[in-house]
């Protein structure tokens, strides 16, 4: 069984349809890109996976569980964490504070939850950053910092937006190693990305949205090769 299944997802903004009938799957252990142009909808299938917005139409299912039209709150203590495309630190707190906020979701005692936070930045190779604020923190580790604060409310998957956009390659590189290492934690991925050098070496599989609709979905090497992906998105790189 899939850990997620996205099925004929429709979401509307009045007249603007965001997300028109879009399936997929994500398996446990997979990493699994979604991409497209600006505007695509992809941003709003994070929202409707995350319970940010019901869905107008369709079922996203969480392991056997219909998570559609759920509370943020409620989605993550189902096991979905996300990530902003702006990166939402609370600059003034330290790293450490950052990450315990998440932490706090299930463990209201605050030695246990820092103990989590820690190991937390730790993995995220931020533990240098562990009592300094977080403004003094670049967009990068800001990023992985918003990654580690997702990961303490100990989820099945983690749903990123962009967390690569506008980094250098060492950055990109750095930040592909943790996304590979949430992967082998046993934590699935779904990535949203337009940084490709960076999400196609390591997706188990790629969805591609264009105007709203899923117009592929399939390894990275046949999404590659895919014309209308090409004509779509790819060839405008
Ligand atoms: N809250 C909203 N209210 C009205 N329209 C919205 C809302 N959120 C998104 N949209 C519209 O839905 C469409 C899809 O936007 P979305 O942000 O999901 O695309 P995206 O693929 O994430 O784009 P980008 O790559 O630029 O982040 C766009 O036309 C956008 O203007």
């Amino acid at each position: 069984m899939s850990l997620l299944s996205v099925r004929n997802v429709t979401k509307k903004f009045g007249g603007i349809t965001a997300n028109q009938d879009v399936s997929f799957s994500l398996d446990a252990g997979q990493i699994v890109g979604l991409i497209g142009p600006n505007g695509a909808g992809k941003t709003t299938m994070f929202n409707c996976i995350a319970g940010y917005f019901p869905p107008t139409a369709g079922e996203i299912y969480l392991n056997d569980v219909n998570i559609a039209g759920l509370s943020p709150e409620q989605c993550a203590r189902a096991g979905i964490a996300r990530t902003f495309q702006v990166a939402r630190t609370f600059t003034s707190m330290t790293a450490l504070e950052n990450v315990m906020v998440g932490a706090f979701l299930h463990n209201k005692n605050v030695r246990a939850a820092r103990e989590a936070a820690a190991e937390l930045l730790g993995f995220v190779n931020l533990g240098k950053f562990r009592d300094k604020p977080a403004a003094s923190m670049t967009i990068s580790e800001q990023r992985r910092l918003a990654v580690a604060r997702a990961l303490a409310v100990n989820p099945k998957l983690l749903l990123m937006d962009e967390v690569m956009a506008g980094l250098n390659p060492t950055e990109v590189k750095e930040t592909v190693e943790v996304v590979l290492k949430i992967r082998d934690r046993g934590i699935s991925c779904l990535i949203v990305e337009h940084v490709l050098e960076g999400i196609m070496p390591i997706a188990n599989a790629i969805v591609v949205l264009d105007y709203g609709k899923k117009i592929a979905d399939g390894t990275p090497q046949a999404i590659s090769n895919d014309p209308q992906v090409i004509a779509a998105y790819l060839g405008d790189e």
